[in-house]
Parts: C-alpha cells; sequence; structure tokens
C-alpha cells in the first residue's frame, strides 16, 4: 500500500502523522510511504531522515491526496484537504466530527473511508489512540492554567502551589479520565488543593486509591460544580462522552459567580468543550476573557509540545496503521471490533451513532453500522 503523510496545516500545529521510526515499520512491512516536504523539519525530523527511513519526499499535499491509499495525518482535514480526498481512499486521524458539521459534510461527500483516532476502542473500554494526547493535554492544562494565572497575563495573581504561610491555588478538574487524573498529577505536583469531580463512582474510587488523601474526589452534580467552581482559581474541563459533543457542565450562570481573574482551561473544546462561554482557540491567540474570567480553549494543545506529542501519538497509532496497511482496511477493521469502532464515515454513509445524534437532523445524515456498511 502507498501510505501518503502530508504537512499539517492547522495553527502552529506541528505535530506530523509519522516519525522516521515509523517511517521505517511500514517500509520493512513491504509498504511505500510519501511524506510531504518538510512535513516534521519543525520537530526535527528532517527529510533526510525520512528517505533514510526509506520515504520519497513530495514537494506538494496534492500529489500525496492524488496517490496514496492511505493518508496518515494529526489533526482533522481542513476543508481543502477534505477536498482532495476521494472514494477508495482511507483517512486515518484525528476527526471530532460531533461538533463539526462543515467537515462531517465534506467527509460525507468524499466517499472516503475516514477513521478516527478518538473513537478506537481497548479491551478495558478505554481510547488507546486518545490517551497519549489526553496525557499531554492533562498535563498542559495545569502548566497553561497556571501560565494564565498570572497577574500580567490577566489572571488574578495567584500561585498555585503557595507558599509557606500563604494557601495554596485552588484546582477544580471536571472529568476524571485520562485528561483529569493527567491534570490532577501536575496540579497536585505544584502543592494546589485539587478537587476531581467526575460521575463514575469506580473512577473516584480508582483515583482515590492512586492519589490517596493528596486528592478530594467529589461525585459530579450541578450542585458540586457551583460550589467548586465558584471557589477554584483554576477550573480543567476534562470531560467525554465517547464521539459525542461535549456537556455543557459550565454555565454561564456559574462564571459570572466565579472570581475575578480565575481561569477556565476547556481542554474538551475539540468535542464542542464544556463551558457553555467556550469556543476554541488558537496556539496563536489562545485565551479570552468572559465575565472576568481568563478562557484558555486550545483545540489542539498537544500541538505546543509537538514533539513530545508526535512520538507519543506514533507509539499507539503505529499498531493499527500497520494492521490497516498489512490486511487492507476494510479486512482489519472487519477483524478487530476496536479498529472497527474508529470508522466514522464510509463511502458516503455516517457509521458512528453520536455523530448522527449530533449532526443527523442537521444534515439530513442517517446511522449506518459501520459492520454493514463495509459489507
Ligand atoms: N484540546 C486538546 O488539545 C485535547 C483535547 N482532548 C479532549 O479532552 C477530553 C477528555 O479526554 P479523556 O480524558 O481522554 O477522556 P476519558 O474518557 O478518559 O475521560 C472522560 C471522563 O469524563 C467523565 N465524565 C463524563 N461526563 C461527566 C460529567 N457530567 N461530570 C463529570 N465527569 C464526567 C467520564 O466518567 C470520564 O471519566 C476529550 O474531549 C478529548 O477529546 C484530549 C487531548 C487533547
Ligand atoms: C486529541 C486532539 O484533538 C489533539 O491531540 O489535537
Ligand atoms: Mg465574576
Amino acid at each position: 500500500m502507498l501510505i501518503g503523510v502530508p504537512k499539517e496545516i492547522k495553527n502552529h500545529e506541528y505535530r506530523v502523522g509519522l516519525t522516521p521510526a515509523a517511517v521505517k515499520e511500514f517500509v520493512s512491512h513491504g509498504h511505500q510511504v510519501v511524506v510531504q516536504q518538510n512535513a516534521g523539519a519543525a520537530i526535527g525530523f528532517f527529510d533526510d531522515q525520512y528517505e533514510a527511513a526509506g520515504a520519497s519526499i513530495s514537494n506538494t499535499a496534492e500529489k500525496i491526496f492524488d496517490t496514496a491509499d492511505m493518508i496518515v495525518k494529526v489533526k482533522e482535514p481542513q476543508p481543502n484537504e477534505c477536498e482532495m480526498l476521494s472514494k477508495g481512499q482511507t483517512l486515518y486521524t484525528y476527526l471530532h466530527l460531533a461538533p463539526d458539521p462543515v467537515q462531517t459534510e465534506l467527509l460525507v461527500k468524499s466517499g472516503a473511508t475516514c477513521i478516527a483516532y478518538e473513537t478506537v476502542t481497548d479491551h478495558t473500554g478505554g481510547l488507546p489512540l486518545l490517551a497519549p494526547m489526553s496525557e499531554v493535554a492533562g498535563r498542559m492544562s495545569v502548566q497553561a492554567g497556571a501560565h494564565y494565572l498570572e497577574k500580567a497575563h490577566g489572571g488574578s495573581g495567584t500561585l498555585l502551589g503557595g507558599v509557606p504561610g500563604v494557601t495554596p491555588g485552588k484546582v477544580l478538574v471536571i472529568g476524571g479520565g485520562v485528561v483529569g487524573t493527567n491534570a490532577a498529577k501536575m496540579a497536585l505536583g505544584m502543592g494546589a488543593d485539587v478537587t476531581i469531580l467526575d460521575r463514575s463512582l469506580p473512577r473516584l474510587r480508582y483515583l482515590d486509591d492512586v492519589f490517596g488523601g493528596q486528592l478530594k474526589t467529589v461525585f459530579s452534580t450541578v450542585d458540586a460544580i457551583e460550589h467548586y467552581s465558584s471557589k477554584a482559581d483554576l477550573v480543567v474541563g476534562a470531560v467525554l462522552i465517547p464521539g459525542a459533543a461535549a456537556p455543557k457542565l459550565l454555565t454561564r450562570e456559574h462564571i459570572k459567580n466565579m472570581k475575578e481573574g480565575s481561569v477556565l482551561v476547556d481542554v474538551a473544546i475539540d468535542q464542542g468543550g464544556c463551558f457553555e462561554t467556550s469556543k476554541a482557540t488558537t496556539h496563536q491567540d489562545p485565551v479570552y476573557v468572559v465575565d472576568g474570567v481568563v478562557h484558555y480553549c486550545v483545540a489542539n494543545m498537544p500541538g505546543g509540545v509537538a514533539r513530545t506529542s508526535t512520538m507519543a501519538l506514533n507509539n499507539a497509532t503505529l499498531p493499527f496503521g500497520l494492521a490497516l496497511a498489512n490486511k487492507g482496511p476494510k479486512d482489519a477493521m472487519l477483524a478487530d471490533p476496536h479498529l472497527l469502532n474508529g470508522l466514522n464515515v464510509h463511502e458516503g454513509q455516517v457509521t458512528y451513532k453520536a455523530v448522527v445524534d449530533a449532526l443527523g437532523q442537521q444534515l439530513g445524515l442517517e446511522y449506518t453500522d459501520a459492520r454493514a456498511a463495509l459489507a
């Protein structure tokens, strides 16, 4: 199979779909790989390293989209990329379709087979291709929050760790999954006073076992969100209902009741965000203020530490990518229900239920079972 790796074009997105080491794996399995010129150069993966790994270099994205059987990317395709996809071609990348009618419509129209990293599952019920970027974004969320709490960056002038004689800042993490756990780890490491909310009791038990008395765990209710957000210096939004638009848990009213200069980091923004006032921002222009509260809503946070993120992402995507290339996409998905869960769109049919629940009415889409769509 010919695998194509275009350069990412989203704002300040320096990650790349395949590292040179990953290219070497595909080539050693008998595949050909074409990488766009300078696709990884910004993070130290240079064209000569790709060539040494066995790839050829193409100077335009168009040539890659024209010829490749499978496109491997990081971020959701931008409109001009969607327009270059065609029937018979496989797209393997993050998609986040539920909050994105424009992309959904374009992918349906393209006829391509579109596999979303974020909905591939594993035998524990986890999301193995989302997890590494959630680890990164969770850790970054506290770093970003601490930065914007500084007075010169618009915050209240609160140091999360406090100092001897002054109480630490209060961090509220909503959602105790991978993002939330990593955010809690960093915030506790800084010495902050951390509370985590989740509506899954098994998850709260796990967090209590791992962190002990250092971390306060609270069952997630409207009342708990109202109470803890009004006291918080930093709130991290980290909820997920896989594949679905994020629930708006923190309302405008809650935000009005927050302290002046407190900071919200909505990591769930790639699924539409879990705060009522969230709108996606970029690394170039990451924050805005509503009711005196700083909002950080960067939809591709791991792109900010693109070298670490690219290596972490490739560790997770490579085994499934090799299965797709070695068996062919259809047989690979039919052989592995977890990979099949990644299929969101196939030849104009939407095969992921939560996407149809979010957008079906608006776009006139119907749900088709993934196995039936491939048959
Ligand atoms: N902005 C960015 O750059 C990035 C965003 N993300 C996003 O972060 C979000 C979280 O991802 P993960 O931590 O990997 O998901 P996860 O599935 O590991 O955790 C989500 C948690 O939210 C909890 N939850 C669901 N509804 C809730 C409610 N009403 N109240 C409290 N908790 C609730 C679930 O029980 C679960 O523990 C996703 O939307 C993901 O796409 C991930 C990586 C990068
Ligand atoms: C998960 C995601 O959207 C990202 O890593 O950018
Ligand atoms: Mg206020």
